[in-house]
């Protein structure tokens, strides 16, 4: 019988996404057993600097990477938004199961609503994307960096001078927070979520046919399709470094609709579209265009620059 060992960074949340998947594969087949190894990779050594400066996406990915190549671990659950958009050579992404809530939920002191917040109040979030989507909702608002893990961010929004935080719905509720802390489920239309937000990405070698196999087994379609055209928009907007890029696509009568926004990280400009096709591919490569069109590799540029200097 073989044993799939799964690696798996060390947070709650990543232990109990693979924990998910591991018991989803159960329910298919009694045919494996599985084993998981935990791996601290450079994102979660590094707490103090906003992630978008030291190079942010990969840096939870890398070290999980090479102990698939070196056959430590066979499978590695990662939160889609986590993944960069250009898969290394050899490994690929080979099941996407069902999303999770695809928005980011806002929680608030004394559960104030985001309309009801006083001018100047403090907005905790180390999310670029966040941070301009809610400055140019609210631009009286304060955007102020909080690091750490679900539970230490709820905890700082208590003790430090934080009126609200901005989280993934689909963290707290995969770690099974009551969603009754949330004060408002954010709707695309004031915080378009990042490419893949809510979803897994099960990262496998490209050959090991029988294990891909089995995890196919915990496939969605829809949310294949979906986080497909999601990403196409990411990986043609997407420079070396991180601007607040989000998307979202849902599926309907067999055709996809994507959105996409690029901002500049103060909220000032904002650049959005919204496209349809039958093919994923094509829809995020339309929006993508569209997005360029009106200036995307500009702010990403100039997004790069700032970061440079500072
Ligand atoms: N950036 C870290 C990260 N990666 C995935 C999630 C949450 C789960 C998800 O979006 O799938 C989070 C936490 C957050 O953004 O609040």
């Amino acid at each position: 019988m073989r044993n799939i060992v799964v690696g798996s960074r060390r947070s709650n949340l990543a232990i109990t996404q693979t924990e998910w998947v591991i018991n989803e594969l159960k329910k298919k087949t009694n045919d494996y057993t599985f084993d998981i190894k935990k791996i601290v990779t450079t994102g979660d050594r590094i707490q103090s600097v906003t992630l978008s400066k030291v190079g942010g996406k990969g840096l939870f990915v890398k070290e999980i990477e090479k102990a698939m190549y070196d056959h430590e671990i066979d499978l590695a659950v990662h939160s889609m938004k986590d993944m960069p958009s250009d898969m290394p050579e050899g490994l690929m992404i080979g099941c996407i199961p069902e999303r999770e809530d695809y928005r980011d939920a806002y929680i608030a002191k004394d559960h104030v609503k985001l309309d009801d917040l006083p001018e100047g109040a403090i907005i905790g979030t180390s999310s670029l994307r966040r941070g301009a989507q809610l400055l140019a909702y609210r631009p009286d608002l304060e955007i102020k960096w909080i690091r750490g893990n679900i539970e230490t961010r709820l905890r700082k929004l208590q003790e430090e001078d934080y009126d609200a935080i901005l989280l993934a719905a689909a963290g707290l509720k995969r770690v099974g927070w009551d969603p009754s802390i949330v004060t408002e489920f954010l709707e695309s239309d004031v915080c378009l979520p990042a490419i893949g937000q809510g979803a897994l990405a099960l990262e496998c070698r490209e050959d090991d046919t029988e294990l891909r196999e089995l995890i196919q087994q915990i496939n969605d379609e829809y949310t294949e399709i979906t986080v497909k055209a999601e990403r196409k928009l990411l990986n043609m907007l997407e420079g070396s470094c991180q601007v607040p890029i989000a998307g979202y696509a849902t599926l309907e009568n067999d055709e996809v609709e994507i959105r996409g926004l690029v901002a500049s990280s103060d909220g000032k400009t904002v650049i959005q579209t919204t496209r349809r096709a039958k093919d994923p591919i094509e829809a995020g490569r339309l929006a993508a265009e569209d997005l360029i069109e009106q200036g995307a590799l500009e702010l990403v540029a100039k997004a790069k620059a700032e970061m440079d200097e500072s």
